[in-house]
């Protein structure tokens, strides 16, 4: 057990993180404060380990990643190099040749013909939910590890879909914009209150789930169609296929995540099922609605209104002109439709939600960095060992990523076994394993050795040492 002088000195260490460079001269350690939290409250001091071979960490942070998170890698001596915006593919090829490590939202799309020009990329952080963005397949057998931030903005989301039930309802959209342009329009033919009516939420995950507690707390009948049996929460009622929610629906609202079979989930059929006079609403992915099958539908009547977030294509800034039919073919007849809501990909764009994600994935990324921990991982095998102590001197920690075929941990073990590993844990997860072993009586003029043993064992793909 440590003293009480030496848990606060622990303290004062974490909590400064200063000159935590990546460098094999420097110590690196992690900086959330839950993480800080559970250390500290351990009373075990744990070792700093610090990587080898891997020189400074370069990190590259795209698409206005929020501030929480620079402040966790600059805190860890990271180099960091911060866009708002993404980057086009040149760039992005150029840049991502150099860094350890990459943090993106929605719009970067990290494709096998980006991906393939990496060569220290340890770790990509999506600083979102959807990771469809990234060729995860490639990045594994790359021995890239991806984390994502699974429902840190899942209540802003529900939120705005509360909100957007409401506009559509009452047509708020036109009214406001009518009033911006002087025309004073008061009706009530068409609006509606949302009490007694029935929301239909395709894919009752994280958000749907969350939408579903708010939508019935507002007096709405919550319906929902999912792939999976899911737990229906207060008195929603999963139903067996979309179409049966289609034909019930006053609202449908999508929270699927893209795949192929959600690709125009919604199309002419789908619309054709629906309610006449029903509303759509889709702040999932642009790819999930057949939008111009929506246009038709809403120009006949039979959709009366329609929110939508996200589009099958998307500017990778912020600007004007940039929503317009080179974009996607569809946009002019798209804005010139009443009652439509169109917002720029903002469903998790809150404060709250920014700032978690921040803390949540940089948390994540440093972990796997400076510890190896890939807990949380969506596309490797999970695989964390419990701290080395400080007092575990000549201690090295392997990491070794490799392909999933038998006989690779008799050899690596051949290699590990001149010293005494002290524990070590494995994990396989389709085509991809991942062994993290502690051993001891590491001689320091020895680790060179160790890691080149490594490196030259048949089916690797990656080796880090940290000590
Ligand atoms: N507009 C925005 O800013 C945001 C958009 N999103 C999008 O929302 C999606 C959903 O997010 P979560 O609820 O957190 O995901 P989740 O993974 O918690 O839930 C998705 C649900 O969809 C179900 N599902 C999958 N395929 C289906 C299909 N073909 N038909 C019916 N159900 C299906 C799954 O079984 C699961 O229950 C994300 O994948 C992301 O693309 C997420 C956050 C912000
Ligand atoms: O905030 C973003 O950039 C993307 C949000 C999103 O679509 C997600 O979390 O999947």
């Amino acid at each position: 057990m440590a003293s009480p002088q030496q848990i606060n000195n622990l303290q004062q260490h974490f909590q400064s993180a200063v000159a935590l460079s990546g460098s094999p001269n420097a110590v690196s350690t992690s900086p959330t404060q839950s993480y800080l939290a559970q250390r500290i409250n351990s009373m075990k001091p744990a070792k700093p380990l610090k990587p080898f071979s891997t020189g400074d960490i370069k990190i590259l942070l795209l698409e206005n990643v929020n501030q929480t998170a620079i402040e966790i890698f600059s805190g860890q001596g990271y180099q960091v190099e911060f866009y708002k915006s993404s980057l086009g593919d040149e760039e992005l090829i150029e840049k991502i040749q150099e860094v350890h490590a990459i943090g993106i939202r929605s719009k970067t799309k990290l494709s096998e013909k980006i991906l393939k020009h990496a060569k220290n990329l340890v770790v990509i952080g999506c600083f979102c939910i959807g990771t469809n963005q990234v060729d995860l397949e490639f990045a594994a057998k790359s021995g890239i590890a991806v984390f994502n931030s699974p429902f840190s903005n899942s209540r802003s989301v529900a939120e705005l879909v509360i909100a957007e039930i409401i506009t559509l309802a009452r047509q708020l959209g036109d009214r406001s914009i009518e009033l911006h342009t002087g025309t004073w329009n008061k009706v009530s033919a068409k609006c509606w209150e949302i009490r007694g009516k029935t929301l239909g939420i395709v894919g009752y995950g994280h958000i749907g789930a969350q939408l579903s507690v708010l939508a019935e707390s507002m007096g709405m009948n919550v319906i929902y169609y999912d792939v999976n049996m899911i737990m229906s929460l207060g008195t929603a009622k999963q139903v067996n296929t979309l179409d049966e929610l289609l034909g019930k629906a006053d609202f449908v609202t999508l929270h699927v995540p893209e795949t192929p079979e959600t690709a125009n989930l919604l199309s002419t059929p789908q619309f054709a099922a629906m309610k006449d006079g029903s509303y759509v609403i889709n702040a999932s992915r642009g790819t999930v609605v057949d939008i111009q099958a929506l246009v038709e539908a809403m120009k006949v009547g039979k959709i009366a209104g329609a929110a939508l977030d996200v589009y099958p294509n998307e500017p990778a800034k912020n600007g004007a002109g940039l929503f317009s039919n080179e974009l996607n073919p569809w946009i002019s007849e798209l804005t010139s439709l009443r009652n439509v809501i169109l917002t720029p990909h903002i469903g998790g764009s809150t404060e709250e939600a920014q700032s978690a994600i921040g803390i949540e994935v940089a948390s994540a990324l440093v972990k796997y960095v400076n510890e190896g921990s890939s807990s949380g991982a969506v596309n490797f095998p999970e695989v964390s060992l419990r701290a080395l102590d400080l007092d575990q001197n000549n201690s090295v920690r392997v990491l070794y990523v490799h392909q999933n075929v038998p006989g690779v941990l008799k050899t690596v073990n051949n290699v590990l076994g001149n010293h005494n590993i002290e524990k070590q844990f494995s994990d396989s997860r389709g085509d991809i394993a991942y062994l993290m072993a502690d051993i001891s009586q590491v001689d320091s003029a020895d680790i060179k050795s160790l890691y080149e043993q490594l490196e030259n064992t048949p089916y690797k793909i990656v080796t880090r040492l940290l000590y």
